[in-house]
């Protein structure tokens, strides 16, 4: 891996860092005790860093995960997660520690480290401990001194230097920030923190208690706060999970019972869940096997029997005659649920983004074809680039859709998110003292 020591990556300390508690690492390269936790959560961070995956495929692909408890894997998603939403922090960090870039793997255990040490609430001597014992299992022996060497100062020193940091803005990769123009401050301080978990309840049934009911009707739980299949009401289908943000573009499609209405883009469901207890006829195409799974199972839960739903692409599929009512919520960068997926940020890049609006064009004059004269389309995205939201709204006018603004009484709950065209904008940073919500883009449209 390199020919240099470990000694060659770290800058000299000004004087020799007191860590009391800070054990000396195992310098016999022998067996270590096994942390199944920090072995997943770094296959995870390689994945996302390294090789670019999801981190949902990073953990699908980690060795380490398949064995673990169910317990391990959960921790280690957060800490991947937190080490993931502090990375331009936590590099920042071990800058004035080291002399040279030191390669992938010996970053990815640094930034565990550091991320045990100034983000959660591991005690120091561990999250030193348990990162040499890491780099010694990852086959990172010559690097085992060096991590101890740097974790040790960022123990002693960190806490004060990230004081001086400017954390939201070091978070956020610059293009991203660029794109966001001035909404990126509110939604990049939110970023830092777990989302709040939203449940939309069944018209007709009780919500779980201890919730915090939202201005559109969500029942709100605190980060980590209850689980959800623990919940009362689970099993019998009473609510299904859903922010509250991604709950507006259903319910401004404003369907009556038994409109004939598609949700062209269905999987996991959480829309076409809406539309059909809304009494729609429900089309719900969904183009992926496996999520055609996930979808079933979810409206089986739910008790939605009646819901045709149908593997397709939808911007081939045409319904056997014109519908009412459609629902796009189209495939897109999804950078609006980066609080949930903070690994969106490091693996999407600006040509990303033009890729998709390619497919969301294709979809939104399939969607205009499916649609009798008067009938609604509305045009969703869960993502803050407005070259997804606003600009697509432009694009789909000027493919002959009649734009059909929505109505400061319909967005009366939440005024701020109406956008002075009508359309629907929402963030992360928007009801931040109660939580925030998922960055949406919303626009409604009749055909001529
Ligand atoms: C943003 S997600 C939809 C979320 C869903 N509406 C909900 O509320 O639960 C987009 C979905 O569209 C599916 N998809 C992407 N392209 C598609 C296409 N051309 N036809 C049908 N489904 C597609 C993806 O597999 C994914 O499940």
């Amino acid at each position: 891996m390199s020919q240099l020591s470990g000694q060659d990556y770290m800058k000299p300390s000004p004087s020799p860092t007191s860590c009391s508690h800070g054990r000396r690492p195992d310098r016999r390269g022998g067996r270590v005790a096994p942390d199944p936790t920090r072995d997943i959560a770094f296959d995870i961070v390689e994945g996302v860093i390294v090789h670019r995956r999801m981190l949902d495929t990073s953990l699908e692909h980690s060795v380490a995960a398949r064995t673990a408890e169910p317990r391990d894997r959960a921790a280690a998603h957060r800490l991947a997660a937190t080490v993931l939403r502090h990375m331009g922090t936590a590099n920042e960090i071990l800058a004035p520690f080291l002399k040279r870039e030191p390669p992938e793997p010996v970053r990815v255990v640094l930034l565990i480290g550091v991320a045990q040490l100034l983000f959660l609430d591991t005690p120091a001597h561990a999250a030193v401990a348990t990162s040499v014992a890491l780099a010694r299992r990852r086959g990172l022996v010559p690097f085992a001194g060096l991590v101890n060497a740097v974790l040790r100062r960022v123990a002693a020193e960190g806490a004060q230097a990230l004081d001086g940091l400017d954390q939201p803005r070091l978070d956020v990769p610059p293009w991203l920030w660029q794109s966001w123009g001035r909404l990126a401050r509110p939604i990049a301080s939110t970023l830092g923190h777990e989302p709040p978990l939203d449940l939309t309840i069944r018209p007709g049934d009780a919500a779980p208690p201890g919730g915090e009911v939202m201005p559109n009707g969500s029942v709100r739980f605190a980060p980590g706060a209850v689980r959800v299949v623990e919940l009362p009401g689970f099993a019998e289908g009473t609510f299904w999970v859903q922010d509250m943000a991604a709950s507006l573009p259903a319910r401004l499609l404003d369907v009556k019972a038994g409109e004939r209405v598609a949700d062209l883009c269905a999987a996991p469901g959480g829309k076409t869940a809406q539309l059909a207890c809304a009494g729609a006829e429900v089309f719900a195409i969904e183009r992926e096997g496996r999520r055609i799974e996930r979808l079933r199972a979810n409206l089986a839960r739910l008790g939605l029997d009646g819901v045709h739903v149908i593997q397709a692409d939808a911007a081939q599929w045409r319904p056997d005659a014109p519908l009412d009512a459609i629902l796009l919520d189209a495939p897109c960068s999804a950078t609006g649920t980066i609080r949930r997926h903070p690994d969106a940020m490091w693996i999407k890049r600006p040509r990303d983004i033009a890729t998709m609006t390619q497919g969301q064009d294709r979809l939104l004059a399939a969607a205009r074809d499916m649609l009798r004269p008067g009938g609604r389309l509305v045009y969703a995205v869960c993502s803050l680039q407005p070259e997804e939201g606003e600009q697509r709204a432009q694009a789909a006018a000027a493919m002959g859709l009649v734009p059909d603004p929505f109505t400061p009484e319909e967005l009366a709950f939440l005024p701020q998110a109406r956008t002075p065209e009508g359309w629907l904008r929402t963030h992360p940073g928007m009801l931040g003292a109660q939580g925030g919500m998922d960055g949406f883009f919303a626009a409604r449209f009749r055909r001529a």
